[in-house]
């Protein structure tokens, strides 16, 4: 007997088996990873939004701590055939909902032939399907949540340190904690902001790169992030994962747009133009830059072309679209944080005669 319901945009219902009891609503998305759950359950950038895994089994090496991206739970609720008893126990704890016993094939090629849908979700004893429908009736489009910078960001700076070698500014818009960690393990003090800190604080850090952060949402609701960009173009090198790219390539007078149903896995390949070098990538990922500006797009995705690096020589800017430090996901593209590293170095050394 079916005691959870996941109400879908396109009018249909599905039964399903309640797992961590509760009504919530959000942006229906999915992850193709096999692993890696701890990590994209903790991931900021998915605030908002409801995670089916594709991958059938979901929980089976257990949930530690110290693979957790950041201090709670963000999607809205988590879908998969099989929840594990520790990950489902883990949601409860955590207030999340979610269910499992339904076809996650068919909720994932739905959202890939339809694209990215709203979903409600009532779960438990006394779930309903009507009680689905009147939460998917209250579910807002993701461009309409103003508001996210604000959710998901730090309010009190805070630093990762790395030994001082370099001082970083992060703009936390939703940071994963291995995006700090990656810089911290180069050497690099990263000073972490909030999204909409004030230009002066970052002034007095006199950073060596400002770097914006992954996060979720739609770029244009990043205003102040955008201005903070604008104001420290040309002053300071600027770097950016993700959501980070969009705000930056929005500040460079370029423009982004919502995809079909996004990025989502572990094996996005993304090939380098300069080098010809494919990698392979983690991404999760609704919006892309549809126009980079004033940047030169230094990676496309081999699947659909989309930019997933930008550059500036003049600017001193260099972006990705995937996300670098995996977790989960490939090692392949570790090396960008050397590229920050490198883009910190060359900012400040004095330029030598021989
Ligand atoms: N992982 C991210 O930073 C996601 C960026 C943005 N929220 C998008 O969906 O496109």
């Amino acid at each position: 007997m079916a005691d959870a319901y996941v109400a879908l945009e396109d009018g249909r219902v599905f039964e399903a088996r309640a797992r961590s009891s509760g009504r919530t609503r959000g942006e229906l998305v999915f992850t193709t990873a096999y692993t890696g759950y701890e990590e994209s359950l903790t991931d900021p950038s998915y605030e908002e939004q409801v995670l089916t895994f594709s991958y059938p089994l979901i929980g089976n090496y257990g949930v530690r701590d110290e693979r957790f991206e950041s201090d709670r739970v963000h999607p809205r609720a988590a879908i998969a055939r099989e929840l594990t008893d520790n990950v489902a126990e883990w949601l409860d704890a955590e207030d999340v909902p979610a269910v499992d016993h339904l076809d996650t094939r068919e909720l994932v090629t739905s959202v890939r032939e339809e694209g990215a849908m709203k979903c409600g979700i009532a779960a438990g004893p006394d779930a309903t399907p009507e009680d689905a429908r009147e939460e998917l009736a209250e579910c807002k489009g993701m461009s309409e949540h103003t508001e996210i910078g604000a959710q998901v960001s730090t309010t009190e700076p805070y630093t990762v340190t790395g030994g001082g070698e370099y001082d970083v500014a992060l703009l936390d818009c939703g940071a994963k904690g291995s995006i700090a960690s990656s810089l911290a393990e180069r050497g690099a003090d990263v000073h972490v902001l909030p999204y909409d800190a004030d230009p002066a604080d970052v002034a007095d850090l006199d950073p060596d790169v400002l770097f914006v952060s992954n996060g979720p949402g739609d770029p244009a609701n990043f205003g102040e992030t955008q201005a903070l960009v604008e104001e420290f173009t040309g002053e300071v090198p600027l770097a950016g994962i993700c959501l980070g790219q969009q705000i930056i390539a929005r500040a460079f007078d370029g423009d982004t747009e919502k995809m079909p149903f996004g990025h989502r896995g572990v094996n996005q390949p993304v090939r380098d133009l300069d080098s010809g070098k494919v990698v392979m990538t983690t991404q999760n990922h609704g919006y892309s830059v549809a126009d980079p500006g004033m940047l030169e797009v230094t990676q496309v995705n081999v699947n659909d072309d989309t930019a997933e690096g930008l550059a500036s020589e003049e600017y001193d800017v260099v972006t990705r679209q995937y996300h670098p430090e995996a977790n989960p996901g490939p090692h392949d593209s570790l090396d960008f944080f050397d590229e920050v590293i490198a883009l910190a170095n060359s900012s400040r050394s004095p330029v030598v005669a021989d």
